[in-house]
């Protein structure tokens, strides 16, 4: 088997397995509907059978009026009664299909909930490490791309397939009846046209798979080109022309390969439509010499005519329909992988912590790698963090700081070595347990574009509506008076992306997120580089303040600014992914190693030397 039709084979199968899986969804949440709406497909699918005698009856009726000599009334009345039942199925047909949309829209609705609501319950439950590869933003695009939409859409591809292949053999089962060789034209019609759809929905689907990156950068582009973060620089840069040649050619990339796709389908189609206009001729000249031949009467000629076009149009739509429901059941597959990613471990007998710690954190030769990254970030770095210990973390760029923060705190997993809490493996407790006990600002902090109250609230949730909390909180930050002045108070809306929001300067918004940090009671407090926006005076105060409100807890900072360290009971000095020196302020600066280099260079920037001499 070449490689080629395995992939068609697996990619079959996986469209039905999605199918399969969002039929089973649909069965356990809206049951009586599914239901429902089967047997409404079911009924629509027998008519276009009943129609063919119908039609049959209403020909030969007429047929009878105009060829009767004398007494018509009877044929009259029949073929009242033939077109009134004929019309009765046409209204039936129209009432069921207004019915089975009434039904569809809501299922579509509720799917779309149940789909989006899974996605972002999975996301949450990724492990960090899953954010720092590109394969995931692929995922995320794929099953953004209206998936929650796709999965209604299989369904009623399915219903739709299933009703039509029902009337399919309803129709030939009819065809046989008249003459056989009707319905062997029936399957020589409708076969190619089938298959040739079957494979242009693959082909669309694999596009895709291939373009997702092509995509995602260009849609990148764009964002830059069209985004508040890139504004400034585009503008003092003048990059606009080039960042725009550069989108466009991604864009055009990706169009010309959609062209051309959709070119070679358009080449099929009118090659099959020609294939079929002529086996419908054939078998409009093989009714004339069966009518000839006295074998069909004149009604069953106009009512095969139409039940084979009417088919073959039919064969048409579902053979779309199947194309339409590979690409669709396969996006839908995208999520069923989606899901299938594998979630932040929590052990199944996790350990209990007594807090606060009373031996505190050890880090046992620990390595760690990012997954895109070739060597590793961390080499065999060994450290204990007595209980109350302020830890200040030092180096130079891209040693590592950050990267061993977020080890010790467990959202990063090392692939070598253990970290402890009280002597316990990190591997063995439950994370979302540990993480109540620690508050961070990270470098990136977010900027919420929501209120004072949720941007400070999302510290503590279950205080988030205790003013006087909040208010305490924004004060240790530097940033209660701001609060008080504001006429909406902590309700005050920030960030300039919804109407009414108070856009804060960065130092600001850096407060914010001190202001969360501190509205947790936690017995860990991690800081990188907390100040970096901050004035003179608020970083004083800060780290004032940080002392006082660390007391008796375990502190992590990482900082440029070494002046901030020197209260710390504990410097840790990085230099590429080791700890190079270990101790405090005055034991380092006797080492006379980096530390002490590093905090004379920044000493020199404050006092003129001159002066000091
Ligand atoms: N998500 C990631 N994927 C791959 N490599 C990464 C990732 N994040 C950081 N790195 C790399 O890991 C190294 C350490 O990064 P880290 O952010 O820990 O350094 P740092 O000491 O905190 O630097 P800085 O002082 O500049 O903040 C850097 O060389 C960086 O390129």
């Amino acid at each position: 088997m070449t490689e080629g039709s395995s992939l068609e084979d697996s990619s079959q199968r996986s469209a039905w397995k999605a199918a399969v899986v969002i039929v089973g969804m649909l069965w356990k949440f809206e049951r009586g509907m599914f239901v429902f709406t089967v047997a409404l497909f079911t009924i629509v699918a027998i008519i276009p059978a009943i129609q063919i005698y119908v039609t049959e009856g209403v020909i030969n009726a007429l047929a009878q009026i105009t060829t009767s000599e004398g007494q018509k009334g009877n044929a009259v009345y029949e073929t009242f009664v033939w077109i009134t039942l004929q019309s009765v199925l046409l209204i039936g047909l129209l009432a069921i299909t207004f019915l089975t949309d009434r039904i569809s829209l809501r299922l579509r609705m509720k799917m779309a909930y149940h789909i989006e609501a899974q996605i972002a319950d999975k996301a949450v439950k990724l492990p960090l490490i899953t954010y720092d590869q590109p394969d995931y933003y692929d995922r995320l695009q794929r099953v953004s791309n209206g998936i929650s939409n796709r999965a209604m859409t299989v369904i009623q591809e399915l219903f739709s397939l299933g009703r039509d292949c029902f009337s399919f053999v309803a129709i030939f089962l009819v065809l046989i009846g008249f003459h056989w060789s009707m319905a062997i034209a029936l399957l020589l019609i409708v076969i190619p046209s089938f298959i040739i759809n079957i494979r242009i929905g693959q082909a669309h689907f694999w596009q895709m798979i291939s373009q997702t990156t092509v995509l995602r950068k260009s849609r990148y582009m764009f964002s830059l080109l069209t985004g508040r973060d890139s504004a400034k620089e585009i503008r003092i840069y003048g990059i606009a022309s080039y960042l725009r040649q550069v989108w466009a050619k991604l864009y055009w990339k990706n169009a010309e390969e959609q062209i051309e796709l959709q070119t070679r389908g358009m080449r099929f189609n009118a090659v099959q439509e020609g294939v079929v206009e002529g086996a419908l001729y054939a078998v409009s000249m093989l009714l004339v010499w069966l009518c000839a031949g006295g074998a069909l009467s004149i009604g069953s000629f106009v009512s095969i005519t139409q039940a084979i076009r009417g088919s073959q149009q039919n064969s048409e739509v579902m053979a779309r329909n199947l194309s339409h429901f590979y690409q669709d059941a396969l996006h839908v597959g995208e999520w069923i992988l989606f899901m299938k990613m594998k979630e932040e471990e929590i052990p199944e007998n996790s350990l209990m912590l007594t807090w606060p710690l009373h031996k505190g954190i050890e880090a046992q030769e620990i390595t760690f790698q990012y997954p895109n990254s070739t060597k590793p970030i961390l080499k065999e770095i060994s450290v204990q963090i007595r209980p109350g210990q302020r830890v200040a973390i030092v180096g130079h760029n891209g040693a590592g700081k950050s990267t061993l923060v977020k080890c010790l705190i467990g959202l990063y997993t090392p692939q070598e070595g253990t970290i402890m809490y009280d002597g316990v493996p990190l591997n063995r407790l439950d994370p979302d347990r540990y993480r109540q006990r620690i508050t961070a600002v990270f470098q990136d902090y977010m900027q919420y574009q929501l209120s004072v109250r949720e941007n400070i609230g999302f510290g503590q949730l279950n205080h988030i509506e205790n003013e006087e909390e909040l208010i305490e909180a924004a004060r240790k930050s530097g940033l209660g008076g701001w609060v008080l002045e504001q006429s909406q108070g902590v309700d005050t809306p920030l960030g300039v992306m919804f109407e009414g929001g108070q856009e804060l300067s960065q130092g600001q918004w850096q407060k914010i997120a001190l202001s969360r940090a501190f509205f947790r009671d936690a017995e860990i407090v991690v800081l990188d580089e907390p100040t970096a926006s901050m004035d003179p005076m608020a970083e004083a105060e800060l780290y004032r303040l940080f002392s006082s409100l660390t007391e008796n807890k375990i502190s992590l900072m990482v900082s440029h600014r070494l002046g901030s360290c020197k209260h710390a009971d504990l410097i840790l000095v990085l230099d590429q992914g080791r700890i190079i020196e270990q101790g405090n302020h005055r034991e380092l600066m006797q080492m006379g190693g980096l530390y002490a280099t590093m905090f004379h260079a920044q000493a020199e920037l404050y006092y003129d030397k001159e002066v000091i001499s």
